[in-house]
């Protein structure tokens, strides 16, 4: 038996598989996460979450985040404030305010009151070459050839890629599994993307769906939370603070313009503790 213990979480129903990788040892592969976050072979998550020591000396810890599809990436909204619950709630600190190093730098959860948890998600991308994609202006709207069609879309990065589309309908009734697995692959984005579809309420009240890179539509995304806001805004069809509704819940966005912080504040929820044999037969549907 090779037992790996596993916390389950969630934020808004963003759903996460965290594993403690300081007191455990515990090497990710793309298979491994397939076959972990399989919701009919393994555990079942949108993302695995992996809690490690830091390797820069101004941070607490180090954040990995791998999809459902196996592909390890470099941000995750939802997963880093359950990230945060989870480091205290282990007693791997007394802190409340954390340095959280990640693939796209340092990010700055802080506990608060309730199940709240407020983080410093850092200053959105919008240069095309760093999001990536590829355009050859820096335009905040931007149109994009899909299947014959032409669809208007703003790309920002939050250290991982977004594209956000404004619906003018309601968001129930937008083509989200069809257009978004659409952009998501789509070759001007080279890294693909997470593709936002936003209906705005008013300056300060967004509702969003987002259909995920390497997982699909999940009931909430955090970074693509951000993204919405930060598109709203320079469109000038939002004035932070901004309340995001997602089918999972509320998310909070503050952001003071171009080169400021964005500021995400939410839920983060512990559901289970787990345990699961690694030796044994890994199965995947075919
Ligand atoms: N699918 C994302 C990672 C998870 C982001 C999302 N769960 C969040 O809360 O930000 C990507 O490939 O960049």
């Amino acid at each position: 038996m090779n037992l790996l213990h596993f916390t389950k979480m969630h934020g808004l129903g963003n759903d996460f598989v965290v594993i403690d990788a300081i007191r455990q040892r515990f090497t990710p592969s793309p298979e491994l996460v397939r076959w972990l976050a399989d919701r009919h072979f393994g555990i079942g998550c949108d993302q695995l979450l992996l809690v490690e020591p830091p390797t820069r000396p101004d941070a607490d810890f180090r954040y990995r985040i791998f999809n459902a599809d196996g592909g390890e990436v470099a941000q995750c909204g939802n997963g880093a404030r359950c990230f945060a619950r989870f480091v205290v709630e282990k007693g791997l600190t007394s802190k409340r305010r954390l340095r959280v190093e990640t693939a796209s730098g340092v990010i700055e959860p802080e506990l608060r009151e309730a199940d709240e948890v407020a983080v410093d998600m850092g200053v959105p991308v919008l240069e095309p070459a760093r999001i990536p994609f590829v355009s050859d202006t820096d335009a905040v709207v931007q149109t994009l050839e899909v299947d014959g069609a032409r669809v208007e879309l703003t790309a920002v990065s939050m250290g991982n890629p977004h594209a956000v589309l404004v619906v003018v309908e309601d968001v129930d009734r937008a083509p989200v599994a069809e257009l978004g697995a659409q952009i998501e692959r789509h070759p001007r984005f080279p890294e693909r993307v997470n593709v936002g579809f936003m209906q705005v309420l008013a300056p300060d009240a967004i509702r969003l769906r987002v259909f995920e890179r390497g997982a699909g539509e999940t009931l909430a995304c955090g970074t693509g939370a951000c993204a919405a806001v930060v598109a709203g805004t320079l469109r000038g069809l939002l004035r932070p603070p901004v309340t995001v509704h997602t089918r999972g819940g509320r998310l909070r966005i503050e952001w003071a313009g171009p080169g400021q912080p964005v500021i995400m504040i939410g839920p983060a929820r512990t559901v289970f503790e787990g345990v699961i044999d690694l030796d044994q037969p890994r199965e995947l549907p075919r």
